[in-house]
């Protein structure tokens, strides 16, 4: 696959990479499919934009027949610091109700995100929702009570990109997870 020499001047350190990704995503594959029935009715929530990477690897690593879905949730903009504002820009589309489901986030930072779209869900009576996402930087949590059921790698609290994550919407087409150097954004 693609080394992305082109973005090379502007990340400060690879903290995870390709085959990293690769191995992990492998193995949560393999915790998800254990943990429904062979004929469970799964829809498989994508949080736009982020997550489509880490969608589309893991999805191909769930042995179980599954629906994909997405939903377009924003609340950082052009900026390292989330607004507190979670913005809806596209509902998801298929009807949840009596149905599992499960959230695919890119990566849990203060929380605030994925607090709004559980919240939002829940009303919509599913008969289970989970969560599984790449990153988590609990470090940085705000909203106390929300984790993952399924996390990839922790890391400590610096600003990410690569592999699905942006800053100003660039750098998602990275093939690792990468520390931006700080001169870029500061
Ligand atoms: O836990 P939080 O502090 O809420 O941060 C996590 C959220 O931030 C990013 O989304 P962003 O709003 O940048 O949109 P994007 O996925 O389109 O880049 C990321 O994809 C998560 O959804
Ligand atoms: N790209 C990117 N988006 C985020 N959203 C919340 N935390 C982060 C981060 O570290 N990097």
């Amino acid at each position: 696959m693609g080394e992305n020499t082109i973005f090379a001047d502007d990340i400060k350190e690879v903290i995870i990479d390709e085959k990293a990704i690769e191995k992990r995503i492998e193995e949560l594959g393999k915790e998800i499919t254990a943990s429904y029935d062979d004929d469970a009715d799964i829809v498989m929530l994508c949080i736009l934009r982020g997550a489509i990477l880490f969608m589309a690897d893991l999805a191909r690593e769930i042995d179980l027949p599954v629906v994909f879905d997405f939903m377009d949730v924003s609340s950082y903009g052009a900026s390292t610091e989330s607004s507190g504002v979670v913005r809806i820009v596209k509902d998801m589309e298929e009807n949840i109700e009596g149905r599992h489901l499960i959230i695919v986030e890119d990566i849990i930072d203060t929380g605030r995100t994925l607090k709004h779209v559980i919240d939002m869900l829940q009303t919509r009576d599913p008969k289970s929702i989970k969560v599984v996402t790449l990153l988590d930087k609990p470090d940085r949590r705000v909203q106390k009570k929300i984790d993952a059921d399924f996390n990839g790698f922790e890391i400590p609290d610096e600003f990410v990109v690569g592999y699905g994550l942006d800053f100003a919407e660039k750098y998602r087409n990275l093939s690792f997870i990468g520390v931006l150097k700080e001169k870029l954004y500061k």
